[in-house]
Order: structure tokens, then sequence, then C-alpha cells
């Protein structure tokens, strides 16, 4: 693993008078997948690991880095490891796991040799990280895409009808803080998570995924009185800190992986924002 990319915590102050470049620096996660590698940003917002892995010919070792500055890297996280797309093999203390599309491995904290690799004669796999600061430990589970019961939201006269799928929320998976799922646009919808929300308790990261290359999203950022655009394309990240809405209208279909660590452990724990609210 290359070292970290480390981003630090920024305020709502300062964060309204960024640019677009010093906006997409502090909060956009770009080039996350590439063959061979395994690339991961450490945020100072709840203390956030997120990254891409694409395991080629050779497994990938997850490695320690002076951000984390301890003897092995889930010495003291917990970790998700969410396939995208590909088939891949993720080895944990000896013990092997067989991911394909849409499935998801919690790794409990105190795991000490992680591998990822692609399946034999196989392209490589799209795999997201997140991981967060763990105080005790949980089981390793493998959650399978059907296993998880979707959930729609939304209306087609609102243009955001979706499906939304929670991996880890202490049902199926228990965990220290980690949350984390993904929602599907369904076919004729554009919005994610509008009306919006904040949640101060708690930090949201959203990786886009399933976009065409030729498609953008527009993301919404920023105190819900003040927001800011970016503008993302597939398979690039977004960490929203807790004061920020995280809400995006798409060019095209795509879907999202949303992951949080924080305060409390209530996906329901929402502020809502009303759409007069918005500026
Ligand atoms: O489509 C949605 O709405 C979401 O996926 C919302 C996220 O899960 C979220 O922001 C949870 O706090
Ligand atoms: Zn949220």
């Amino acid at each position: 693993m290359r070292s970290m990319d480390v981003r630090y915590a920024t305020n709502p102050d300062d964060a309204r008078s960024y640019g677009t470049a010093e906006l997409r620096s502090r909060y956009l996660v770009e080039d996350m997948f590439v063959p061979g590698e395994l690339r991961l940003t450490y945020s100072h917002q709840d203390r956030v690991v997120l990254g891409g892995a694409m395991p080629a010919e050779r497994p990938l070792a997850l490695g320690v880095d002076d951000a984390v500055r301890t003897d092995y890297f889930c010495e003291r996280r917990e970790l998700a490891v969410f396939c995208i797309a590909g088939e891949a093999t993720v080895t944990v203390d000896g013990v092997v796991h067989d991911l394909a599309g849409r499935d998801l491995l919690y790794i409990g904290r105190g795991s000490r040799q992680i591998s990822l690799a692609a399946r034999a004669g196989g392209e490589p796999p799209r795999l997201y990280l997140f991981s967060t600061p763990a105080h005790e430990t949980h089981p390793t589970v493998l959650v399978r895409a059907d296993q998880v019961t979707p959930v729609d939201l939304g209306t087609a006269e609102e243009a955001n009808r979706r499906r939304l799928r929670r991996y880890v929320d202490g049902t199926l998976v228990t965990s220290c803080q980690l949350m984390m799922g993904f929602t599907e646009i369904l076919p004729g919808s554009v919005w994610n998570t509008m009306p919006c929300h904040t949640h101060v308790r708690r930090t949201e990261c959203y990786l886009y995924f399933d976009l065409d290359e030729s498609a953008r999203i527009v993301h919404l950022m920023g105190r819900p009185t003040e927001t800011r655009h970016l503008v993302v394309a597939n398979e690039q990240a977004v960490i929203s800190p807790s004061w920020s809405v995280h809400s995006g209208v798409g060019t095209a279909s795509y879907s999202f992986v949303w992951a949080m660590a924080g305060e409390n452990y209530r996906f329901e724990d929402m502020d809502h924002v009303d759409m007069a609210e918005l500026r």
C-alpha cells in the first residue's frame, strides 16, 4: 500500500470560502481504483479511512501506515470491504472469504493479517474499503447481497425513487460505530437523499458507482443554508463532515455506497432539512 492520503478535519466557517479546487481537494476522493493497487485516504473527520483496492496478479496486504501508527491496521479499528464488481478473495488471519459483486465483509477489531486477492484467473475486482476506530471486537461476518432486505424510498413525482440496503447497522452485523450499505437509484429517478439531512453526530462518506463514464453527479454539500457542489465522476467518493448535507443528482442512473461513523449508532438519527431552508 502506498502511504495514505491524509485529509484534516475542516469547519463550516472556513468551508464557505473554499473555491472549487480547495473544495475538491478536501472532500472529494478521486483515483481510488487502480489495477494492482490499494489506495487509502485517512480523514480526521471521525478518523474514518476509505479507499479502493484492485488486486491483480498478486494479493494486496493491508499494511500499517504512519497515519495510524499501530502494529497492524485493525489493531484498534474495524473495517468493511464492499465488492463493487468482480470476484474477490479476502483472507483474514488465514480464513478465506469469497466475495462476489455487492457482497460485504465486516472485519472485526484485532484481525491481524488481511489480504485482498482476485479470484483465480479472474479480472481484478473493485473493492471499496471503509474503516473506523473500534473500542471492542465484533465477529468478522460475510454478508451476501441477497441476505439484505431492501427498502424502497421516494416517489416518481419527486424523481427520487431509490432502493436502500443496510448491511451493517446492528441487524445482520453488529459493529462498534461503522454503519454501511448501498442505495440504488431506480430507473427514471435521479436524486439521492433529497429531501436532505445532516447528522451532526456522525460523518458520512458516499462512494458513487455504476455511473456511466461520461455521466456526472452534482453532489450537494455544506450547511443547509449555504450549500456548495462537487461535480463527481464514477467511482469517486465524497467525505461529508457532520455539519454537511450529502445529497446528489445524477445525469444518468447510478448507485452509491454510504458509510458512517460517529457518536451514536442509530441510522434513523437525521436532522431533516426543510426544502425552504436550502440555499
Ligand atoms: O438515498 C438515501 O436517502 C440514502 O442512501 C441516505 C443515506 O443512507 C444517508 O445519508 C444515511 O444517513
Ligand atoms: Zn446521512
